[in-house]
């Protein structure tokens, strides 16, 4: 088999205050997978994500990104082949306009005139931002701004778009087309989600963390089936909802 894009063996991780927040996590993502990364309020998944680019590190174990390991010298490299898009978009987004803001990171890449013109204009396609270029981030709705932070990572051409709480605060229509934006990508995402429904709707495969380490590691549907894993932690899906019904639709 190829060599995984995010390949994360023994990683363990104990803050400064001593709550250790990861116990020998392993996963291993692959070229065009989309994998769901669940689990309840606490079980560590944002403490994992911020090793993914190195925001977090110094524990045991490693992370490597395409081969590349995740250490300090590395991690101008590291942060362009991980483009990790938060839950707030505010976080993202702190420039004048649009355009300013999905070409910040290709600048600082090195990048500028056309090239730079023409990373910005295929990201703001690829979310469908076109037309707003030239508008402050700051007038744009919650679903718009989300759809720019996306574009603020695609605009750095990354291995693996990672995803934190996607379709937070969406509307359902924003929900469903972020969904067709996400699938429209030819890019390998790590979606870290408390929606149990888009993690079906979107990716093949589920992985759960639960206070710290990994407890499933299978195709969607067969976890949102296993009754027993569910309840074990704290994993609900939405009343009424039946994931057998669209478990086996295309995605
Ligand atoms: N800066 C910190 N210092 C100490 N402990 C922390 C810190 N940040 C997080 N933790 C603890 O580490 C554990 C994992 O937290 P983390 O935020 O990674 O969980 P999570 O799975 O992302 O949760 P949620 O679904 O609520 O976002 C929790 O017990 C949390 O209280």
């Amino acid at each position: 088999m190829t060599t995984p894009v995010l390949d994360v063996r023994g990683l363990a991780f104990a803050y400064p205050d001593g709550h250790q927040a990861l116990f020998g996590v392993d996963l291993h993502v692959h070229q065009g997978e989309r994998v769901a990364l669940l689990g309840p309020n606490g079980a560590g998944k944002t403490t994992l994500v911020l090793h993914l680019n190195g925001i977090l590190g110094g524990g045991a174990g490693s992370v490597h990104v395409s081969g590349l390991p995740v250490e300090k010298k590395n991690l101008q490299e590291v942060r362009r082949r991980v483009g990790i898009v938060f839950q707030d978009p505010d976080d993202q987004l702190f420039m004048g306009s649009v355009r300013a803001d999905v070409g910040f990171g290709p600048a600082n890449l090195g990048l500028k005139g056309a090239e730079l013109d023409r990373r910005v204009a295929a990201a703001l396609e690829q979310v469908g931002m076109a037309e707003y270029a030239d508008r402050p981030p700051h007038h744009l709705s919650f679903g718009q701004r989300r759809r720019v932070a996306v574009a603020t990572v695609l605009a750095m051409e990354p291995e693996i778009l990672v995803l934190d709480e996607p379709s937070s605060n969406l509307d359902p229509a924003s929900r469903r087309e972020l969904a067709d934006i996400l699938r429209s990508l030819d890019v390998t995402v790590l979606m870290v989600t408390h929606d149990l429904p888009y993690a079906l709707e979107l990716c093949s495969r589920a992985v759960v963390l639960s206070d710290g380490q990994v407890v499933a590691d299978a195709p969607t549907l067969e976890v949102l089936t296993d009754d027993e894993l569910m309840a074990t932690h704290r994993l609900e899906l939405p009343w009424g909802f039946d994931p057998r019904r669209i478990g086996s639709l295309p995605r």
